[in-house]
């Protein structure tokens, strides 16, 4: 390798803000710091609770852009025995990281997502993470996170890098199954349908 920043079809180096992007500005109606932001939709494997596979993972509101988080690694979780599975901890973090999107009142998909496992995590443990938004530059947001073992100070286990893509109501409705599209937009709950999709109130 020659040590040069990897650059790839998207336009540069990908996971950091490119010279010139916009400092993230949180939403003058964002939920205060600490206010629980619930499920966005209850079928969403990270924070879903009617998703009994799921994470059934709980964000608050930040400081700023940012959030934080706790999920608790269930004998359902595992790769190795005993021990979460990588993939479900990419999960943790994706969700975290696109919980920041509330923040913004932005509706973004994750575009790239890169993670640094640094510890193993145990059955039983509670992950503590935060993410906070680190640029906006067009429709691109970047953020990073990290989980901590155990309690907001404990030894970080996981950390990530993303890029957001922002996007319309129509990724969702022209690509999502149609049965759940129907669901999600007919529930007479507004606010319930204003978060299943991210949409800007
Ligand atoms: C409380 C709330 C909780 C919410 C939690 C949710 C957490 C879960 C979030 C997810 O997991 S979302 C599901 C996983 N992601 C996806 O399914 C996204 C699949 N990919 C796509 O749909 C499209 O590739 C995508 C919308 C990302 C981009 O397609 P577009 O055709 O809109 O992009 P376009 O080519 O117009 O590029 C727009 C900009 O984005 C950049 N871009 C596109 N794809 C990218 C990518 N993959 N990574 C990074 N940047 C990307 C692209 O370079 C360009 O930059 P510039 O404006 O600077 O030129």
């Amino acid at each position: 390798m020659s040590g040069a920043t990897a650059t790839d079809s998207t336009g540069g180096s990908a996971l950091t803000p490119p010279p010139g992007a916009e400092t993230p500005v949180r939403h003058p109606d964002a939920p205060e710091p600490g206010t629980p932001l619930g499920s966005h939709y209850e079928q969403c494997f990270g924070c879903g609770e009617a998703q009994s596979h799921g994470l059934h993972l709980e964000a608050r509101a930040g400081e700023g852009v940012g959030v934080t988080a706790e999920f608790t690694v269930r004998p359902a979780h595992q790769g190795a025995p005993g021990l979460a599975h990588g993939g479900v901890l990419v999960s943790a973090l994706d969700e975290t990281l696109g919980s920041v999107q509330w923040l913004l009142r932005t509706i973004a998909v994750t575009g790239r997502l890169e993670t640094e496992f640094v510890r193993p995590v145990p059955v039983g443990t509670t992950l503590h993470l935060r993410a906070h938004c680190t640029g906006v530059s067009g429709r691109k947001i970047y953020s990073s996170a990290e989980g901590r073992i155990g309690s907001p100070d404990g030894p970080v286990a996981v950390r990530a890098r993303a890029v957001f893509v922002e996007v319309q109501l129509e990724h969702f409705t022209k690509n999502g199954r149609p049965e759940e599209i129907k669901a999600a937009l007919d529930n007479p709950d507004q606010h319930k349908v204003v978060r299943a999709f991210e949409v800007n109130p």
